[in-house]
């Protein structure tokens, strides 16, 4: 595999260097022309345009004082109960090595990755340290990445593509578009993607989603990586490319941590280092190569021909003894002891990495980006919109049913509008066609958002973008479709079922069912936000009858209990149905068509709206009322996707 993936450094964070100039925050973060590190390989091989060989001196060093973490479980009707999952564990995690949490399953490995990486920070005791200062995590996020357990990808896009926008997001600007390409092409390289890069994420193989998932985060060539399980669900050929080329990326300098499930000797052989936990502790800590000595030494050796991972394993089980797992957490210190590290001696002290780290730490605005607010929404409007062009649920299947269901509803009440003798049915039509804009809306948006919310808490927390630019683009990249949809439906039904022919009281129908769209497309993104798909879909309906029953829909406004008034001012059906029925029986509208052998009660539009107890003159009050609902829900929606991004955490 070629050497070769940026010729750019780290995203700032807190760094160190002899004669190695850094880069960092908004000034340099991944510009070619910043790194060089003087009178070394490196220098030599930016010569050559080619990335330089590990610049150790930029690495990043972590070790980490009696972590804890505590998780809190809330249940409804009972009492909150708390577990420590870690338990004072420490450790250290040097530069330039491929590391390995293990444990059997339960031990707390993704816990401890997501402590380190920063991840999770609600419950999370101790202290952990960046090249001997206590992290600062928003320094530290800048130079590290986090890579998840589930390949988080865009399906629709290409390899390539998928590669352009990460690289729009996270490198500045003033790098153009060729130098992107080049990086993308280097990157691809390394990682075996070239002959893929047309192909979409969707369509790739597991060992391909994972390579696609490492190079996404490459592209701003973080110091740190934090890697859950990377060979998970992988055929053995494709786990030991893939840890092969994460031990390639940790030669060049950088900290590589992955947890992993018990690996073959093979696969074993390949780490630098692991890490071991056992129910919260850790039973041993340092170079592979010397666990078989850490065995001899407390008396407990590996048995001939016994691949070490599965010993260590099998003890940390407590398999052969509960005795034997305390022994081993007493012979690390729990995780305190370097002794069986590959080369002890040559760890630098911890003054020596603060000396070093403060001569070259930079200051950095707080929750800076790679690139501006305007950059993050253009590249996010333009992912959006290539992604409804692709998307058949989104966007073909949202489109159809609108059509169909107008038509359907069209030949059901064929010229009911114009028919002195149809008038209830087309109160009935009129509500119908406002059913449909809510449960087609809100159970669109309660399935998709989930999906989008995964994506969304990776790239995130991987600092591609903030959070308030990618809301933003996702309002708005639905709004063109929402309007072709709700026009289609709109102009179907209103021409079949023979609505009165004036422009003024098609707008005024087509607003009313506009808004609506809108404002439950609030609703569901606030619900889905919050829950996960199946009390989503159960909720998201359920919270809708209320919103019928006020709407003045069978029982009228003015017979409702007055202790039960106040449910008609929370009804956004009730100002959208006002607003429907105000444009097709309000504006003086004359009187109602009637065949002459028939009796229309309601030929006369006033008689009606009297007999519904609906006013037709409250239009522009409508309007406000449902804009009002828009902003309100949408804000909230944007606060719940906000707590609930901190409460991942
Ligand atoms: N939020 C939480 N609330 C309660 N218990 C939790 C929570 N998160 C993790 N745990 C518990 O902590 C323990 C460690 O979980 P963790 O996912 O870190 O284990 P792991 O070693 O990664 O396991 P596996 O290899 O099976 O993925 C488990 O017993 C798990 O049930």
């Amino acid at each position: 595999m070629e050497a070769v993936l940026h010729e750019s450094t780290t995203q700032g964070g807190q760094m160190m260097g002899n004669g190695c100039v850094t880069i960092g925050g908004t000034r340099g973060i991944n510009n070619p022309d910043n790194l060089v590190c003087v009178g070394s390989k490196a220098e030599n091989a930016s010569r050559s345009k080619k990335l330089p060989l590990p610049c150790i001196q930029n690495s990043i060093d972590i070790w980490f004082d009696n972590v804890t973490y505590t998780a809190v479980q809330k249940a409804l009707m009972s009492k909150t109960t708390k577990k420590e999952i870690l338990h004072k564990i420490n450790g250290r995690l040097p530069p330039g090595q491929l590391i390995a949490i293990m444990g059997p399953s339960g031990a707390g490995k993704s816990t401890l990755l997501d402590v380190l990486s920063g991840y999770r920070i609600n419950g999370v005791g101790g202290t952990v340290y960046v090249n001997g200062r206590p992290r600062n995590l928003e320094e530290f996020r800048r130079s590290s990445c986090y890579i998840t357990q589930d390949d988080r990808l865009q399906p629709l896009f290409t390899v390539q593509e998928s590669m352009k926008i990460a690289a729009d997001l996270k490198l500045p600007v003033d790098i153009g578009d060729k130098k992107k390409e080049k990086i993308i092409h280097n990157i691809l390289g390394t990682l075996g993607l070239q002959k893929t890069k047309n192909v979409r994420a969707a369509q790739l193989s597991g060992g391909q989603k994972k390579r696609l998932s490492i190079a996404l985060e490459l592209i701003s060539n973080p110091m740190v990586m934090f890697l859950d399980e990377p060979t998970t669900g992988l055929d053995s050929s494709s786990c030991t490319m893939c840890i092969k080329l994460l031990k390639q990326l940790a030669s060049e300098g950088r900290t590589i941590v992955c947890t992993i499930h018990q690996p073959s000797a093979m696969l074993f052989a390949l780490f630098d280092q692991v890490y071991v936990l056992a129910a919260g502790n850790c039973v041993y800590q340092g170079g592979t190569e010397k666990m078989i000595p850490f065995f001899e030494a407390i008396g407990y050796p590996c048995p001939m021909y016994h691949n070490p991972a599965d010993y260590v394993i099998e003890m940390a089980c407590g398999e052969y003894g509960e005795e034997k797992v305390e022994k081993m957490i007493q012979a690390t210190s729990n995780g305190r002891s370097y002794r069986y590290f590959n080369d002890p001696d040559s760890l630098p002290n911890n003054q020596a990495l603060q000396d070093i780290s403060a001569k070259n730490s930079i200051e950095i605005s707080e929750n800076q980006l790679a690139t501006s607010q305007f950059n993050q929404l253009r590249v996010l409007l333009r992912r959006g919109f290539v992604k409804a062009g692709r998307d058949q649920t989104l966007t073909y299947l949202r489109i159809g049913v609108n059509i169909v269901v107008s038509l359907m509803l069209g030949t059901l009440y064929w010229k009911a509008g114009n028919d002195g003798t149809k008038v209830l049915d087309n109160y009935n039509l009129l509500f119908s066609i406002l059913m449909h804009h809510t449960f087609a809306t809100m159970m669109l948006t309660i399935l998709t958002i989930p999906q989008e919310i995964s994506i969304l808490t990776k790239e995130h927390f991987n600092r591609w973008y903030s959070l308030k630019m990618y809301y933003t683009s996702l309002t708005l990249v639905d709004i063109p479709l929402s309007v072709v949809c709700c026009f289609s439906f709109t102009a179907i039904i209103y021409y079949m079922t023979a609505q009165p022919p004036e422009m003024v009281r098609f707008l005024m129908f087509f607003i009313s069912s506009q808004l609506v769209v809108l404002v439950v497309q609030g609703f569901g993104m606030m619900i889905g936000a919050y829950f996960n798909v199946t009390n989503g879909t159960f909720l998201g309906p359920t919270l809708c009858v209320p919103m019928m029953m006020f709407a003045g829909f069978g029982v009228r406004l003015c017979d409702l209990p007055p202790y039960l008034y106040w449910g008609s001012y929370v009804s956004y059906l009730r100002y959208a149905l006002e607003g429907t029925v105000g444009a097709v029986y309000g504006l003086e509208r004359g009187i109602i068509e009637c065949p002459e052998d028939a009796y229309c009660h309601y030929k006369y539009p006033k008689t009606f709206l009297e007999a519904v107890g609906v006013r037709s003159d409250q239009f522009e009050n409508d309007i406000i009322a449902l804009v009002l609902f828009l902003f309100v829900l949408r804000i909230s929606a944007y606060v719940v996707l906000r707590l609930k991004l901190m409460s991942i955490r």
